[in-house]
């Protein structure tokens, strides 16, 4: 790391320098605010370390200044004991941390660290940050299918305001993904977008997740922990699986929505944070109040603004695009050229149900562009569910009538032809019959 130290004492500037370097540190230093920001112009720093008093500066503007000049630089505060209060105020304005001063080089040792550390994490947060774009390509906000553009209609006016919003719709219809793409489009944009997985913890763990809690305050709360709602302060705080929400947690989370205000586990201190709430479900919540498993007035607070995503066998518009879109991300991704999908794909893929709806799509298109081995997507490639149905205790000879032997024979030659045409042809009959055969046993 470069370090920069702003101190007007000589030997101090002297001893600090020396210490940095022994632990393998660049040390430029400066006497004064002006020499240390033209140092700043000439190259930037990961740290610098500065005193509070610094001759006739405020070491509390020049601060201000570093900051400016390089913001995210981590600044370390020298202060004498008396001036503690000075340190919380440079704290308060950005500084990373402060040494009360005698100190010693164990101590410059430690901060360090700390800073190398933190720089480490906001690396990992870019790549992260990076990563999630990359994935994010494949996300596909348009529709021609009228009950997907009035959601997205109503979840993109709604993103511009601070109501809370609730997003209906069955496993995999894109409820998270929609969600980012509310608090991208929302005024908190530039705060954090922050889930939280409602089944996924007992109910104690998900309200110290949720809130924070104190150390001790139940087994296994061996220090203090902030809580989801205070890293999203700013942000967005989006509640997958709500319906699954334990009755104890609910009236907090009315709390926070109504009045802005929580408690941390174990404290009765009451805190603020403001966070656009998005909540999710694939339940449906008035049968869940109905039962007594969600309040009434919790199930109202959310409900201001439904927005309900269709599954993706009713969005049949929708299907071929989204394929060759999710088609097009894995061919960036692993090099391969593939332009499409063979027809029997198309009409298996029309066929499906769609269980798993965005997401099966998504695996489903992904497993086939490892397998293909041309430049389009064959029937071979689709998981064993989207191969034609048959039959092989179905042979010539067995003791089946003779309509299961040619629904059978009708089946395995639709399979192994690429078209209806090239079909009709081996089976020795025109299209149009074989088109009237598929029909009535059930092939299309
Ligand atoms: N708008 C979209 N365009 C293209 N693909 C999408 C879209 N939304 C979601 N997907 C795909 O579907 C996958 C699942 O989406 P998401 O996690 O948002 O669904 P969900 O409804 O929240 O599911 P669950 O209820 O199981 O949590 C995503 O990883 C992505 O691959």
């Amino acid at each position: 790391m470069r370090v920069l130290i702003v101190d007007d004492e000589p030997s101090i500037r002297k001893t600090t320098g020396l210490a940095v370097e022994t632990m393998g540190h660049a040390v430029v230093d400066a006497p004064n605010s002006l020499r240390a920001l033209k140092l700043l112009e000439e190259a930037p720093c990961d740290a610098c370390f500065l005193d509070v008093n610094l001759g006739a500066e405020n070491g509390v503007e020049v601060l201000d200044k570093i900051l400016k000049a390089q913001p995210g630089i981590a600044v370390v505060m020298f202060t004498a004991f008396a001036n503690i209060s000075t340190a919380v105020e440079a704290m308060r304005r950005g500084a990373f941390d402060f040494i009360p001063k005698p100190f010693t080089p164990e101590q410059i040792r430690q901060v360090l660290e700390q800073v190398a550390r933190t720089r480490k994490l906001e690396q990992r947060v870019k790549q992260l940050e990076t990563q999630l774009n990359e994935q994010s390509a494949e996300i596909d906000f348009d529709s021609t299918d009228p009950a997907m553009q009035r959601a997205l209609e109503i979840a993109f006016k709604a993103a511009a305001t601070p109501a809370t919003i609730m997003l209906l719709g069955s496993s995999g219809t894109g409820k998270s993904m929609l969600a980012r793409e509310i608090h991208r489009r929302g005024a908190q944009r530039d705060g954090t977008f922050v889930t939280v997985n409602c089944p996924s913890l007992s109910r104690e763990l998900l309200e110290s997740e949720l809130f924070g809690h104190v150390k001790g305050s139940f087994t296994g709360a061996v220090g203090d922990t902030l809580g989801k709602v205070a890293s999203a302060d700013g942000g967005t705080l989006f509640l997958d699986e709500i319906g699954e929400l334990p009755l104890e947690i609910q009236p907090k989370l009315l709390r926070l929505l109504q009045e802005r205000e929580y408690e941390r586990v174990g404290e009765a201190k009451v805190r603020r944070a403001n966070v656009r709430v998005i909540a999710a479900t694939n339940r449906n919540l008035a049968d869940e109040m109905k039962e007594g498993r969600f309040r009434e007035d919790l199930f109202y607070r959310l409900s201001v603004i439904n927005v309900t995503l269709p599954g993706l066998k009713d969005r049949p518009g929708d299907l071929m695009r989204l394929a060759m879109r999710a088609l097009g991300f894995f061919r960036e991704r692993m090099g391969k050229r593939l332009t499409g999908f063979a027809p029997e794909v198309s009409e298996a893929f029309v066929r499906y149900s769609w269980p798993g709806n965005l997401r099966e799509l998504r695996n489903v298109i992904e497993r086939a562009a490892i397998l293909a081995a041309g430049d389009i997507i064959e029937l071979d490639d689709l998981p064993e569910n989207f191969q034609p149905q048959s039959d092989a205790r179905i042979a010539v000879g067995a003791r089946v009538t003779l309509d299961e032997l040619e629904a059978e024979h009708i089946r395995r030659i639709l399979a192994s032809t690429k078209s209806l045409d090239e079909a009709a042809r081996t089976l020795g009959i025109d299209p149009a019959t074989l088109y009237r055969k598929r029909q009535k046993m059930g092939l299309i």
